[in-house]
């Protein structure tokens, strides 16, 4: 196959467990090939539900669940979990193993040959900034956590599967090293562009990684299902509002282009007024405002100015979705 990343569709998907418990009552979503999509809500909303339908780790009791096209739920459950990453809290490395052994798992179950294995096993080590000639032979205990997350992701990408499903990937390690991982995993992802959906607590981690984010309430209700930039300038709801909190204003900052909200250059004196690029955010803008001590900010691209953005251009929220 060619493809490196799949599309994925749940329809009108929903599970009840046997004690009764209606974890997810009627899901539906659509993720785009090659998207980083977060699934965030209350603990107990239905989004491990969610993930695990997704690789037959748990039976929909209703509804379709197809990757490019193929429905899930007809495929071989063993050889569907090959094809897809699967990342937890927690990691799950074999404790008896080598890092290398454990990076080259899926790819062995796939009767890949040990050459193969270990070349493949190295070169995924290396991507995720994890030198194999020191690392390789280690076993899990003889690494730190975020080091363990990262032969976690390295394992779950050595067979290159179409799809990656990551449960609260990064919270098992403390604040900073959470950030790097979170950074460097974005970097491998602008590499690799493995459609991805990763369920999380933590509403910063969201608004970073994803590219959309699904908001859910109890029993997998879908509250809304947007941008970043999108959900913290417009939540759909006042459920949302206060979900995403008091401070979506200032993460909003950080997501939303100077684009948006750049105006026509308005005749006056350009010079000495600071710049930035197109691509940067509200936020740069911002830090250069502060640190220029100016008002308004030129706005550039290939080097030329387009617009401009002032202060309060910054901090007004376009209006609000009514709720
Ligand atoms: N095996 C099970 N049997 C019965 N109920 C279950 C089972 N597993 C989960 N549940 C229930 O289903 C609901 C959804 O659980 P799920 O783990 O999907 O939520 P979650 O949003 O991932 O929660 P958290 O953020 O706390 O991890 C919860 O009410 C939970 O108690």
């Amino acid at each position: 196959m060619d493809a490196t990343a799949a599309s994925i569709t749940l329809a009108d998907v929903g599970k009840v467990y046997p004690d009764g418990t209606v974890a997810v009552a009627d899901f539906s979503l659509e993720v785009r090939a090659g998207e980083l999509v977060v699934l965030i809500g209350a603990s107990g909303s239905g989004k491990s539900t969610i993930l695990r339908m997704i690789n037959r780790l748990i039976e929909p009791t209703r509804g379709e669940i197809t990757i490019d096209g193929r429905n899930v739920l007809k495929q071989d459950p063993v050889q569907l979990r090959r094809q897809i990453g699967y990342v937890i809290q927690n990691v799950g490395l074999f404790p008896h193993q080598t890092v290398r052994a454990n990076v080259g798992t899926v790819a062995k179950l796939l009767g890949w040959d040990r050459k193969r294995i270990g070349a493949r096993a190295d070169e995924l080590l290396d991507l995720v900034g994890l030198d194999p000639a020191r690392y390789g032979k280690r076993y899990p205990h003889e690494l730190s956590g975020g080091q363990r997350q990262r032969v976690g992701v390295a394992r779950a990408l050595a067979a290159d599967p179409l799809v990656l499903l990551m449960d609260e990937p990064f919270s098992a390690v403390d604040p900073i090293v959470r950030a790097r991982l979170q950074e460097e995993f974005l970097r491998l992802q602008a590499a690799v562009r493995k459609t991805i959906v990763l369920v999380t607590h933590d509403i910063d981690e969201a608004v970073r990684m994803g590219d959309r984010i699904a908001v859910l309430a109890e029993g997998g209700r879908l509250l809304q299902y947007a941008t970043p930039a999108e959900l913290l300038s417009r939540p759909a709801s006042a459920e949302v509002r206060d979900f995403v909190g008091a401070d979506r204003g200032i993460r909003r900052l950080a997501v939303t282009p100077v684009r948006e909200v750049m105006a026509a250059l308005d005749g006056a004196a350009r010079d000495g007024l600071p710049t930035v690029d197109a691509a940067a955010t509200l936020h740069d803008a911002l830090a250069v405002m502060l640190t220029d001590d100016a008002a308004t900010v030129l706005v550039t691209e290939n080097g030329r100015p387009v617009g401009q953005v002032t202060r309060t251009a910054v901090f007004e929220t376009p209006a609000e979705t009514a709720v």
